[in-house]
């Protein structure tokens, strides 16, 4: 990749604190890690949901849509993993410094890059929420096929299969979707949000 050169940082006049208090809530990147199948869409997608319906400013990045456009030219070896995550860190410290409540859901599947995404923001702007299910339970909801592909060999490098993940080790939330119901694991991040004063003056 290139070096840029010659280039110099632009101040706005407005900040990202007077955004914050046009907006009545903080922002902040909420990042949903987990296998395949684990629930990160599905949970995201209601939590989007709920936090809209309080009047809270949101965005949600998703895999596989973004795999669709800005990183489509991204696969799934290491490398390009590296460089998705990265992507999605640097698109989302745009998206809090715009004041919003950022969700991303994508598998994130080693500890090195979900780290250098919360080292890219501000201390408190990174949540990171461990989507934990067991292989077995996303192997069986498989609801994209893809699980059955990759036993099968048709799909190289899956997660989970023969593609490593690696489990936070401190994540600010675990999830677990073999026992929660999906309205449980988004109660429990609400609670968070709210517990960590990151939604002020809210109904919700
Ligand atoms: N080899 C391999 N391994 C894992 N996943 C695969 C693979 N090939 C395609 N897919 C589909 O791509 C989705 C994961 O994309 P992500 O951008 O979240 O992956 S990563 O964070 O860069 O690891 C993932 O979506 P989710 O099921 O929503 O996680 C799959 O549908
Ligand atoms: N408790 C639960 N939490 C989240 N998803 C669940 C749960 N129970 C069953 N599911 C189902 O599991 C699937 C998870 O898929 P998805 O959200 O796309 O996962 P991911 O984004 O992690 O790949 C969905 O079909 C969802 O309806």
């Amino acid at each position: 990749m290139a070096d840029s050169k010659n280039i110099s940082w632009h101040d706005s006049k407005v900040t990202k604190e007077q955004r914050r208090n046009l907006n009545h809530h903080k922002s902040v990147t909420v990042w949903f890690t987990g296998l395949s199948g684990s629930g990160k869409s599905t949970i995201s997608v209601e939590l989007e949901k709920e936090l809209h319906r309080s009047g809270v400013r949101t965005y949600r990045l998703d895999g596989d849509n973004i795999r669709h456009g800005l990183n489509k030219d991204l696969g799934f070896d290491p490398d390009d993993r590296k460089e998705n995550i990265r992507r999605i860190g640097e698109v989302s410290k745009l998206m809090v410094e715009a004041g919003l409540v950022v969700l991303t859901a994508f598998i994130s599947p080693y500890r090195t890059d979900r780290e250098e995404v919360r080292n890219m923001v501000e201390h408190g702007e990174f949540i990171e929420v461990f989507v934990d299910a067991s292989i077995e339970t996303c192997a069986a909801r498989d609801p994209k096929g893809l699980y059955q592909k990759a036993r099968a060999g048709k799909v190289k490098g899956f997660t989970g299969i023969d593609a490593p993940y690696e489990a936070p080790v401190n994540p600010e939330i675990t999830v677990n979707t073999d026992e929660e119901r999906i309205e449980e694991s988004v109660q429990k991040i609400i609670s968070y949000l709210k517990t960590k004063q990151y939604l002020i003056n809210e109904t919700i």
